[in-house]
């Protein structure tokens, strides 16, 4: 359609509230830049998005003119969600000197949040956050967990409250009992001052804060917003809902504000996967073999006529096409062999660590591991540059994503806040890099309910690694310190992610990234999902399964359960 039709479709929908145009105008007009124009995501709902932005920038107005009314003037009462995070908002942005209008990202995020219906419930989330029993998957890690090893049993490093996400309540004066979170929020924000570069930080909060002003400062929407975006979401534990990255990744991610009360676990963002302590994984130019990279090349290998060196991995042709997106036959072949495994399509070790891992004196036969196709990714001692179209994991996310809570009893969730192609890279798998040892140390040093989230197994190349030792077999834990992935729920076979091995940095498999693509298109605000390929009919699995509610019609568990 027409964007001027568009136009006049905003405006009939604005005017039937008794919205002058005149004001809707500008309103509309900064939407459309944010959102690039994507009609599709202002539209929504009789515009939805324009009605909510416009009330809210008068409410801004409102609260700056020391009028804190939340009604339009013609009694449109924005639903509680909207009222529960300005209320928020106004808790923190108690200092006077604020400016009415919103970022584009708070504007997206906000957007996020009243296109979701799941935010207007007050339904309880069932087996969600602290309740959730950990789950690993078929490809994931198991370990006996009655497994007896009492020596060697590694400390996890404890994590300093100003690196994590959330912090606990023992450093920061504010976070005492007897202080309500909206105390605290409030105290936070006169204390530091919020448009004062120079006031001190309360020192549980500098490192959100600092990200908080740098966002603010860096954010480009009209008039600047300094007003920041913590939320209290139980005693003590402030998270940036802007950015829950903390500025670690090139593109924001955003938490969305929700009236459930429900707490982000406490994890460090960190953008690229970590060695933990003992995992062998050898980084060197020098094992680089000058057949294994392509260092005769030029700015962009995907522009050249012959596939280059590191194309050699994926069949000497690119997996990646020219705008940067999996090709096609590439996805479907990597679809294909999840969706049918055949026989062939399996490699099984003579003496597999997960079954070692299960039953260490009379370990069963190997399973089998699945065949996967690998992408080598050009990297330093390739003679391309850092924009050559074959560099796609390793430059990070891109796309605008956002964590919220989910409706269906999964707890946290992902989101994407834009339309993505069938074969877009939207991030990668970040963790701790740890040997199965390691992990099965974690896992006896679990508490009670403590959560621990869900190592992925480097075992795509087990095949050609012969006998491979407890301390050698690797796996990525994020539950400590992980990206955005570690909040992404499964669902089963129709998944709208694939998750495919990346090598990089390494010549071999050993080690590798497992990044994620979409596997069909998918639209702006659906929920992203990966097959974490689980077993649901795995009794022995030391590890309860969680009942899945991914509501696909090829559920295991459903049909199980059936
Ligand atoms: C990697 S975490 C995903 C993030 C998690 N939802 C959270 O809140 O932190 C995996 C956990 O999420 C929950 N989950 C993921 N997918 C689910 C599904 N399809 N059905 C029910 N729970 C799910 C389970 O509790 C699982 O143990």
């Amino acid at each position: 359609m027409a964007p001027h039709v568009k136009v006049r479709q905003a405006f009939a929908a604005t005017r039937a509230l008794g919205i002058p145009d005149e004001e809707v105008k500008p309103i509309l007009k900064q939407l459309l830049r944010v959102y690039n124009k994507k009609w599709e995501l202002i539209e929504g709902e009789n515009f939805r998005t324009l009605i909510d932005t416009y009330y809210e920038s008068k409410e801004d107005k409102n609260i700056g003119d020391g009028n804190g009314s939340t009604a339009g003037q013609d009694g449109y009462e924005r639903p509680s969600k909207r009222l529960h995070l300005e209320k928020q908002e106004n808790q923190h942005s108690n200092s006077a000197n604020q400016t009415s209008s919103s970022s584009s990202e708070e504007m997206a995020s906000r957007k996020a949040s009243a296109s979701s219906p799941t935010l207007y419930s007050n339904s309880t989330v069932e087996a969600g956050l602290g309740q959730i029993s950990e789950v690993l998957p078929g490809k994931i890690f198991k370990k006996e967990l009655s497994r007896a090893k009492a020596n060697s049993i590694a400390t996890l490093p404890p994590l300093t409250e100003s690196t994590r996400l959330g912090h606990s309540d023992q450093h920061s004066p504010l976070d005492s009992e007897a202080k309500s979170s909206a105390d605290i929020i409030r105290n936070v924000s006169n204390s530091n001052g919020i448009t004062g570069p120079n006031t001190k930080v309360l020192s549980d909060l500098r490192k959100d804060s600092e990200v908080s002003n740098s966002i603010a400062s860096t954010s480009s929407s009209g008039p600047t917003n300094a007003r920041r975006r913590h939320c209290s979401s139980r005693k003590g534990c402030f998270i940036n809902l802007t950015d829950i990255t903390k500025g670690a990744e090139k593109v924001k991610i955003s938490l969305a504000d929700d009236p459930r009360n429900e707490h982000l676990p406490a994890f460090n963002y960190i953008p690229h996967n970590i060695i933990y302590q003992s995992a062998h994984v050898q980084i060197s130019l020098a094992r680089i073999a000058d057949e294994d990279c392509c260092s005769s090349c030029m700015g962009d290998c995907l522009s050249s006529e012959l596939p280059c060196a590191c194309a050699r991995e994926t069949g000497g042709e690119f997996a990646y096409t020219p705008v940067g997106q999996l090709k096609e036959e590439f996805l479907e072949s990597c679809k294909s062999l999840k969706v049918n495994p055949q026989e062939k399509d399996f490699v099984y070790c003579q003496d597999c660590p997960i079954e070692r891992s299960r039953n260490d004196s009379r370990p069963e036969k190997c399973k089998g591991h699945l065949i996967r196709k690998f992408i080598k990714e050009c990297w330093r001692k390739c003679g391309c540059d850092m924009h050559c179209g074959n560099r796609v994991v390793q430059r990070g996310i891109t796309c605008k994503l956002q964590v919220f809570l989910t409706e269906e009893g999964k707890g946290w969730g992902v989101r994407t806040l834009e339309e993505l192609p069938k074969g877009t890279f939207v991030c990668e798998y970040v963790g701790e890099i740890v040997t199965n040892t390691e992990l099965y140390d974690r896992n006896m040093q679990k508490k009670g309910r403590e959560r621990h989230t869900y190592p992925v197994m480097l075992d795509a190349d087990w095949g050609s690694e012969g006998h491979l030792q407890d301390e050698e077999a690797l796996c990525l834990d994020a539950t400590y310190h992980g990206n955005v992935a570690r909040f992404i729920n499964h669902r089963c076979f129709d998944a709208n992610l694939i998750d495919i091995p990346v090598e990089v940095e390494t010549p071999d498999r050993h080690y590798y990234h497992i990044a994620f693509f979409t596997a069909r298109k998918v639209g702006a605000f659906e929920e992203l999902n990966w097959d974490y390929g689980i077993d649901f009919d795995d009794k022995d699995h030391p590890v309860k399964a969680f009942k899945c509610c991914c509501k696909s019609s090829h559920c295991r568990d459903m049909k199980r359960r059936k």
